[in-house]
């Protein structure tokens, strides 16, 4: 028989939202692999859909054109947080999806009600089953996608912090344009009906402006500790 001072953690569900560039992904990464639990990229499964709206040649302008075709492509997303993949149609998309074509479009097509229906389903599918508990990242995790998360997390920076660490990752772009652009993304993902990028009520909020990636992975790691000692 387990004992309390042998039994396994309990599985702890994590929602890390918050917009571009505040570090999501690299620390929802990392604090999922220090703790063991499954990872998931929210984003990357908004950009494998709407790779393959633009691959397949429709019509970004129509919310309807892309209501008809959303429940086509199969995304997959592997949960390893040492190695996290995405596919299509079992086409690997980790590189495509990661142009800036495809950033350009993701706000379009992830404002449509019936995109961001299945894309939750299959989020919250693949949170359920998540044996050891999850970090899952986006911009609506806490609010809609898993209100009942055990922690949540919201995660700021300035716009100038923002830019300088996304130009940092393109090499030679201009930080006006990326910052332009980081501004603009986020006003259409917070200003669409659906499920609008928002700070849960419930959420912590972490401003990592002046904090090393470091810190913070070291600041959510302990804040998950709690939680799973309370639990
Ligand atoms: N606290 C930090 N200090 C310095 N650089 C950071 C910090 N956090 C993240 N970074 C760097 O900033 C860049 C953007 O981070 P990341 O991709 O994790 O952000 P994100 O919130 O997931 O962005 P997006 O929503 O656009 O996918 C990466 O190069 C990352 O290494
Ligand atoms: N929960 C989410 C996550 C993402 N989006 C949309 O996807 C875009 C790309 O996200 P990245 O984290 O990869 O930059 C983002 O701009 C949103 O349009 C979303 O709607 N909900």
């Amino acid at each position: 028989m387990e004992t309390a001072a042998t039994a396994a953690p309990a599985a702890v569900i994590v929602a890390i939202d918050g917009p571009s560039g505040t570090g999501k992904s690299s620390t929802s990464k990392a604090v999922a692999a220090q703790l063991g639990l499954s990872y998931l990229d929210t984003g990357a499964q908004y950009r494998a859909i709407t790779w393959w709206m633009v691959h397949n040649g429709i019509d970004l302008t129509d919310p309807s054109a892309i209501a008809a075709v959303a429940g086509k492509p199969e995304i997959v997303s592997g949960t390893d947080p040492a190695a996290p993949t995405i596919t299509v149609d079992g086409t690997d998309v980790a590189g495509p999806i990661r142009t800036t074509d495809v950033t350009s479009k993701v706000s379009a097509v992830s404002a449509v009600p019936e995109v961001r229906a299945l894309i939750t389903e299959l989020q919250r599918t693949i949170a359920r089953s998540a044996e050891k508990g999850i970090v899952v990242e986006g911009r609506d995790i806490g609010t809609t996608v898993l209100p009942d998360a055990d922690l949540k997390i919201f995660l700021t920076a300035s716009p100038e912090a923002r830019a300088a660490r996304r130009s940092g990752e393109l090499k030679g772009a201009d930080i006006k344009a990326t910052q332009e652009a980081l501004i603009k993304r986020d006003a259409a993902d917070s200003s669409r009906k659906t499920s609008p990028l928002a700070k849960a009520d419930d959420a912590v909020e972490v401003d990592t402006t002046e904090l090393t990636l470091q810190q913070v992975i070291e600041c959510v790691v302990t804040l998950v500790e709690e939680k799973r000692a309370a639990k």
